[in-house]
């Protein structure tokens, strides 16, 4: 597949003043994706896809090996139907308590219909220019289709990875809505998928304490959608990011990559790579499954580095309510509150939830999204704390009915009234008449006033000022000991 080269130029070039989403608009013409790129034999990495430091930050040294010595659980689950059941529902516990995600072994998906697929994918991002470039679309009501970056003209610089979809979400998919040549791998994994999506379904109620069919019940996996990703061969791996750090929306997220590493989950505090474990799947936790489990499962971030080696293939598999289900209220599962565990999260229905992480740029803006949903009191951290965590948007309990809101578009100044100011100097003798008076009549046609010369000094009244200040912007956790309901 080719680029032409004078296109490349285009994008490569371009002085300081050059437009972002010009760059963007002619990037996205081209169809080819970041694979086009680099057939088109592309030594850098465009402007276009240049992160800021705070995206890449910590991205190395540690990204070969594990470093840190952590390495993400792996469970087997052979036996989880009878003898071994519950030491895999406890492994389970730990790790969605502990890491937000793991591996799974022996679960039930063979694994060369795992590999199949995979190569499927490759082969999809391999076709020839000429065929991808019909499949490219951003349109969600489609069920297959394939694009560079979803957020390409929303986000601040874009990530090296194209990607292809798969949406099993309104129904059935039809297999003529897909190409023939991934027809057969696709379809293969996902009915194995489907038995393994009912297993984890169940095994996750009973780690959290629930009847076996309790997350069935609400039908809150029920639709899936498989984001295939191809991540093309870096020539310069320090200046952008494969996937930049993020948690996902769904319930749950289980993964296939193939031998090629580069993805990476936060823990405690530190990123973990995440090294192939030939036939094993991923499951990452996502925001809803921590939203319903109120905060007893933690969603896993977690970002792919871009590299000199690959191309990476990788293929999520995002569970989320179904369509009957997608626009009913969830909240923390009332089974798992009590006075010692109340309720952190206020009810919102999948559909609201995902319009705000899109909106907030698909959860891809470094700024995780789920705090925004947190039952506000119990944050103690007041409105300051909402400011400080990068809030963009005034939650819904802050937003006034319109009969509330003052008329911001009359301009006050102009009405040429002033609040009458009192001046008490010489109340106890001379003026007190004088004074008494004004006070009478600004109560009668205000009930406000300032007053001045009331004997309160300056800097005392300062100083209390500052005090009351300096208490609001301590830390949450020094003012968390004053918080009272
Ligand atoms: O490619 C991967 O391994 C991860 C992709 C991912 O995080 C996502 O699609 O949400
Ligand atoms: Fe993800």
């Amino acid at each position: 597949m080719q680029t032409s080269p004078s296109h490349g130029r285009s994008i490569t070039g371009g002085g300081p003043r050059s437009d972002r989403a010009k760059e963007a608009k002619e990037f996205d013409e081209t169809k080819a994706g970041v694979k086009g790129l680099v057939d088109s034999g592309m030594a850098k990495v465009p402007r276009l896809f240049i992160h800021p430091p705070q995206n890449l930050r910590e991205l190395s040294p540690d990204t070969d090996g594990p470093a840190t010595g952590l390495e993400v659980p792996i469970i087997d689950m052979m036996g989880y139907g009878d003898c071994r059941r519950r030491d895999v529902v406890n492994d389970l516990r730990r790790a969605s308590e502990t890491w937000g995600c793991f591996w799974i072994i022996n679960h039930g998906i063979p694994v060369d219909a795992m590999e199949r697929m995979l190569e499927a994918v490759k082969q999809l991002h391999e076709q020839p220019e000429g065929v991808k470039r019909e499949w490219y679309s951003r349109d969600d009501a489609k069920k297959f289709g394939y694009y560079c970056n979803k957020d390409l003209f929303t986000s601040k610089a874009a990530s090296w990875r194209d990607t292809i979809w798969f949406d099993f979400s309104r129904g059935v998919l039809d297999p003529e809505a897909v190409p023939l040549l991934c027809r057969e791998p696709v379809f293969e994994y996902e009915r194995h998928f489907e038995k393994l999506k009912t297993s984890m379904s169940e095994l996750l109620s009973e780690a959290l304490g629930l009847d076996s069919d309790y997350l069935g019940g609400i039908g809150c996996m029920k639709s899936k959608r498989m984001s295939c990703h191809y991540y093309p061969i870096c020539p310069q791996p320090e200046l952008t990011v494969g996937t930049i750090n993020h948690s996902d929306a769904s319930f749950l997220t289980l993964l296939l990559q193939n031998h090629h590493g580069g993805l990476q989950v936060r823990h405690k505090n530190q990123w973990v790579d995440v090294s192939p474990v030939p036939g094993a799947i991923l499951a990452n936790i996502g925001d809803f499954l921590q939203l319903v489990s109120n905060d007893k499962f933690k969603s896993v971030e977690h970002r792919v580095l871009a590299r000199q080696a690959g191309p990476r293939v990788s293929v999520a598999c995002f569970l989320f309510p179904g369509e009957m289900q997608k626009s009913k209220p969830y909240g923390p599962i009332k089974e798992l509150l009590d006075e010692n565990n109340p309720p952190m999260y206020r009810e919102i229905s999948f559909t609201d939830y995902f319009g705000y992480y899109l909106s907030s740029g698909n959860g891809m803006n470094g700024e995780a999204v789920l705090p925004h949903f947190r039952a506000f009191d119990k944050t103690k951290a007041g409105v300051k704390g909402l400011v400080d965590s990068g809030a963009t948007k005034i939650p819904r309990i802050f937003i006034h009915p319109p009969e509330n809101l003052p008329d911001l578009s009359n301009d006050t100044e102009g009405t040429g009234l002033q609040l009458p100011i009192i001046d008490l100097r010489g109340y106890r003798d001379s003026r007190q008449g004088d004074i008494i008076d004004g006070v009478r009549e600004a109560s009668r046609e205000w009930g406000i006033f300032h007053i001045i010369n009331h004997g309160i000094p300056l800097d005392v009244m300062d100083n209390m000022l500052e005090g009351v200040k300096k208490f609001h912007e301590q830390q949450v956790e020094v003012k968390d000991t004053a918080f009272s309901e």
